[in-house]
């Protein structure tokens, strides 16, 4: 339903997207995922209609972007645009008339998306009273207000308790059930792999990698990610170097990558005789394949470690 080819995009001398292709299939979830200035913002004003991009096309249902498209689409930026002494229904009722909706079509829409991000009962409440999790809520409903067919989320529940969060992640699965279509960026890559159908990551503007999480996995050649704790690191990286195990850090944390599953008596006897304090598995996940795509090449990045697109069957 979305495309986007050969989107180009500077500031001044500062280039910030180039050559962005990425298309959205109807009904699915996308995440935009990049470190700060990566473009996600970027991307998101240009589709808004807020931005021109420099060259490339992007177009909705076939149709470029235009005034026309506009309703088609429905952004939740960063920050809550919403009136602080307006209640609820006030707010709605505004951003609903800037849409052109009349007096009758309002009195549907706005207790009905009041429902559907669930503040019906604080529909008569001003919005400044509201915690920051109903706050977000808010601000998808005056997002949904118009009907959109693509709904934007930038950074939806950065901010938010853990709670708010799942609320916010259950809104935006419903939604999907519903039929809509969502691109959403974030920080949070715990959140992009439970909510995302696929991912794009993205680094100075470029997209890097993309796919579902499964097909990301398979550009990993680790099967399964071990991190140790031993005062011997040295000797343990030594080992794995003789084992073909790419070593990695994450945090504090030493991990090996097993090209292979094994069984956990065979990982400690591949370390014998080097003292480790613990061995943990984990499975690999996003977080591992975003540092290993976003790794500099000179940080041990090589096609041995992360295999290129062309890989993939
Ligand atoms: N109006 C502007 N003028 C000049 N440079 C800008 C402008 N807006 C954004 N930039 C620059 O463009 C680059 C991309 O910014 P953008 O906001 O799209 O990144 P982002 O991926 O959304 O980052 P974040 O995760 O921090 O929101 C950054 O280097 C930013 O400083």
């Amino acid at each position: 339903m979305l495309q986007i080819q050969n989107l180009c995009k500077s500031y001044g001398s500062r280039v910030v997207l180039q050559d962005l292709h990425l298309s959205l299939a109807p009904g699915e979830i996308y995440g935009l995922l990049g470190p700060n200035g990566a473009g996600k913002t970027t991307t998101i004003r240009i589709l808004c209609h807020l931005l021109q991009a420099d060259s490339g096309t992007v177009t909705i249902y076939d149709q470029p972007l235009s005034e026309a498209t506009k309703p088609f689409i429905g952004l939740v930026p960063q920050e809550n645009l919403q009136y602080a002494s307006l209640t609820c229904e006030e707010n709605l009722h505004f951003f609903a008339r800037l849409y052109g909706r009349s007096r009758r079509q309002r009195q549907v829409q706005v207790p009905a998306c009041l429902e559907a991000v669930g503040l019906l009962s604080r529909a008569k409440s001003p919005a400044e009273t509201l915690s920051g999790g109903m706050k977000r809520r808010l601000s998808m409903a005056i997002a949904l207000v118009h009907d959109p067919k693509l709904l934007i989320l930038d950074e939806p529940t950065t901010g938010l308790d853990i709670e708010a969060r799942i609320e916010i992640w259950r809104l935006i699965r419903q939604l999907q059930s519903q039929g809509m279509t969502i691109l959403l960026t974030t920080h949070l890559l715990d959140e992009a792999e439970r909510l995302c159908d696929r991912l794009g990551i993205l680094k100075q503007g470029c997209l890097l990698a993309e796919g579902s999480l499964s097909q990301l996995r398979q550009r990993i050649v680790a099967q399964e990610i071990v991190v140790v704790r031993t005062d011997a690191e040295e000797r343990a990286i030594a080992r794995a170097r003789t084992l073909g195990f790419a070593y990695r850090r994450y945090g504090d944390d030493l991990a090996f990558w097993l090209p292979e599953p094994l069984e956990m008596k065979e990982i400690i006897d591949r370390f014998d005789g080097i003292p480790l304090d613990s061995i943990a598995r984990q499975p690999v996940r996003l977080e591992h394949i975003y540092d290993e795509v976003l790794r500099p090449e000179t940080d041990g990045r090589s096609q041995e470690t992360l295999l290129p697109l062309e890989a993939l069957s």
